[in-house]
């Protein structure tokens, strides 16, 4: 199979620096080699050294010979505010700039909330919500603020909640809030901040991550928007280089959602028949329903 080659113009992000969170894997491995191959130094990040290290090995294979970009794997855990700091303080001495910060590592597990722990919510939370917050703040302080820059947050399909990821959702819809929020604080900084929300995006780490569940997830999934097929990492990842490029010198504040119209069409949540609603009150619209339902019973 063809590598993918971006859509973009060779040299695009030339001499740019990038932080992707979660750069080794899935999306984020998409996302930083999108990057490299238009210019882009990147800076992978996540928790598990040896993971960073072989996408790292693979992506430098790949980096075409006009580019001049450069990868680099560092350990982060983004829910530590300490490992933040000192991500960013790395990559300042390293390349003395920060122009693009990719907010894309996070996740959860699949759970009713009725049986989430305390710890399991605030596993969630920390990762997606605080780790966000974290990164986005910690960039800013010590690069953006002087020197302007492009944030994106990844988030998820959580318009119309997100039952059996309930902690997720609520993470989610907090970072869409806070993309908002950042984009005008940090607006007088030359800062665009913006989102994406991916739909059902098949890789083998994010099926791997639910377990024997995860192959029963995506295929069902994937009839459940407008294309009946799942996205694949590449599609995100064109998304992310638009609105980090020029094109979207006009876009702040946005969340962009990739999905294929599946925050437009129905849930894979199925609600069970049930007689537990409070009936609705007697009279004449009421009268008028049961005999559309039903309408021998008036004889
Ligand atoms: C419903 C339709 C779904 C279709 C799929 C569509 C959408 C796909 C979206 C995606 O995001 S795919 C990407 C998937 N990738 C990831 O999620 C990767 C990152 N995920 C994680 O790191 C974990 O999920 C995490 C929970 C965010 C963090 O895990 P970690 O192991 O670092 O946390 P701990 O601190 O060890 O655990 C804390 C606590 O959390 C609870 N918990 C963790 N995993 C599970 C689980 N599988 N099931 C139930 N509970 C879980 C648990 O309480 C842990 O505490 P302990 O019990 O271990 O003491
Ligand atoms: N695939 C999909 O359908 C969708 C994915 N998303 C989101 O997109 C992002 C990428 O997911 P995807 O590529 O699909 O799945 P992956 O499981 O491949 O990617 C998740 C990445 O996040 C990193 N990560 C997790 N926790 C932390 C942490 N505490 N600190 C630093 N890095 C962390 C992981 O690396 P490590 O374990 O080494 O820390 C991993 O590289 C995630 O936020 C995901 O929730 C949103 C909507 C849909």
């Amino acid at each position: 199979m063809a590598a993918v080659t971006s859509v973009f113009r060779p040299g695009l992000f030339n001499h740019k620096v990038a932080i992707v969170t979660g750069g080794g894997t899935g999306i984020g491995k998409a996302i930083s080699s999108e990057l490299l191959e238009l210019g882009c130094s990147v800076v992978i990040s996540s928790r598990k050294a040896e993971k960073l290290e072989a996408a790292a090995q693979e992506m430098r294979q790949k980096i075409p010979p006009s580019s001049p970009a450069i990868v680099t794997p560092l350990t982060c855990n983004i829910r530590s505010e300490d490992d933040v700091k000192a991500l960013v303080s790395s990559v300042l001495n390293k390349y003395g700039r920060i122009d693009f910060l990719v907010n894309n590592g996070g996740g959860q597990f699949t759970s009713p909330a009725e049986n989430m722990s305390s710890k399991g919510w605030n596993a969630v939370i920390d990762t997606n919500l605080t780790g966000t917050f974290h990164c986005c703040k910690e960039v800013y302080s010590a690069w953006m603020k002087q020197h302007g820059g492009v944030i994106i947050n990844i988030i998820a399909d959580m318009w119309k909640g997100f039952p059996g990821m309930a902690h997720t959702g609520a993470a989610r819809s907090a970072v869409d809030n806070l993309t908002k929020s950042l984009s005008i604080e940090w607006a007088a900084s030359g800062v665009r901040v913006n989102a994406v929300a991916p739909g059902t995006i098949f890789s083998k780490t994010a099926m791997d991550n639910y377990k024997e569940l995860g192959p029963l997830l995506f295929t069902k999934s994937a009839k459940f928007n407008l294309a009946k097929r799942l996205g694949v990492p590449e599609e995100i990842s064109s998304a992310v280089c638009f609105l980090l490029s020029p094109a979207a010198s006009y876009i702040s504040g946005a969340t962009l959602r990739v999905d294929a119209g599946q925050s437009l069409y129905h849930s894979m949540w199925e609600v069970p028949d049930h007689n537990a609603w409070p009936q609705a009150p007697e009279g004449e619209n009421l009268d008028a329903l049961r005999e559309v339902l039903n309408p021998k019973s008036k004889l």
